[in-house]
């Protein structure tokens, strides 16, 4: 893994004032931003959301995902405490990519749910690699988070690379007509936590 830290800027977002740090995987040619409020390397627990890339959700108002939603919701929660990190992952399609998700997507529209669809295009049902964190954490100094997450894979993952999870903290928000089947399917087949 070759993730080195590139450089910081200020982000001036609706929810408030953060910093913005860049990372560039040169080997697998990605380019990953974190966003930090306050003083993160402090040694107390941070707040923290590792979110996965989806344009569809995050960019362009997607229904069919509680993406853009949970991206939301994990600023305004760090803006609240005032301190907190956000870790932006270019994973997008749980690391299928843009065009292959259209393609899984295409497959759901036709009745798939969102595992089978992977599994017809030949991927398994989540391709996630989280060590790219591991030199974002350290260049940071986080040890340990409060991580706002359903998801049980990504707290096993974060304690896999020494990164301790003092707390989950569940990351609920409205479900829609476009979303119910996906979430139930995610609960149902990829063990998120909902309820
Ligand atoms: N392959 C595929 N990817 C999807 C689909 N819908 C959303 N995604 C991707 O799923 C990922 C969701 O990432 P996160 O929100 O970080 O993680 P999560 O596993 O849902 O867990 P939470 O922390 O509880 O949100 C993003 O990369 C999306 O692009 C889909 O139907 N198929």
């Amino acid at each position: 893994m070759t993730v080195r830290f590139v450089d910081s800027a200020s982000l001036p977002t609706a929810w408030g004032e953060f910093d913005m740090h860049g990372f560039e995987d040169a080997q697998a040619n990605k380019e990953h931003v974190v966003l930090t409020m306050g003083d993160v390397g402090n040694g107390e627990p941070v707040l923290a959301r590792v979110h996965s890339e989806c344009l569809t959700g995050d960019a362009l108002f997607s229904m069919r995902c509680d993406c853009g939603n949970q991206l939301q919701a994990a600023l305004e929660a760090i803006a609240a405490e005032g301190r907190g990190a956000l870790f932006y992952l270019r994973q997008e399609g749980r690391g299928i990519g843009l065009l292959n998700k259209i393609r899984a997507y295409k497959l759901q529209d036709a009745g798939a749910d969102t595992v089978e669809a992977n599994e017809r295009l030949g991927f398994g049902a989540d391709m996630r690699d989280y060590s790219i964190l591991k030199p974002m954490f350290d260049h940071l100094a986080i040890d340990s988070v409060r991580l706002m997450t359903n998801n049980p894979r990504k707290v096993q993952a974060l304690e896999e690379l020494g990164v301790k999870v003092v707390e989950r903290i569940p990351l609920h928000t409205h479900s829609n007509p476009h979303n119910e089947k996906y979430l139930r399917t995610k609960a149902g087949k990829l063990g998120h936590l909902f309820g």
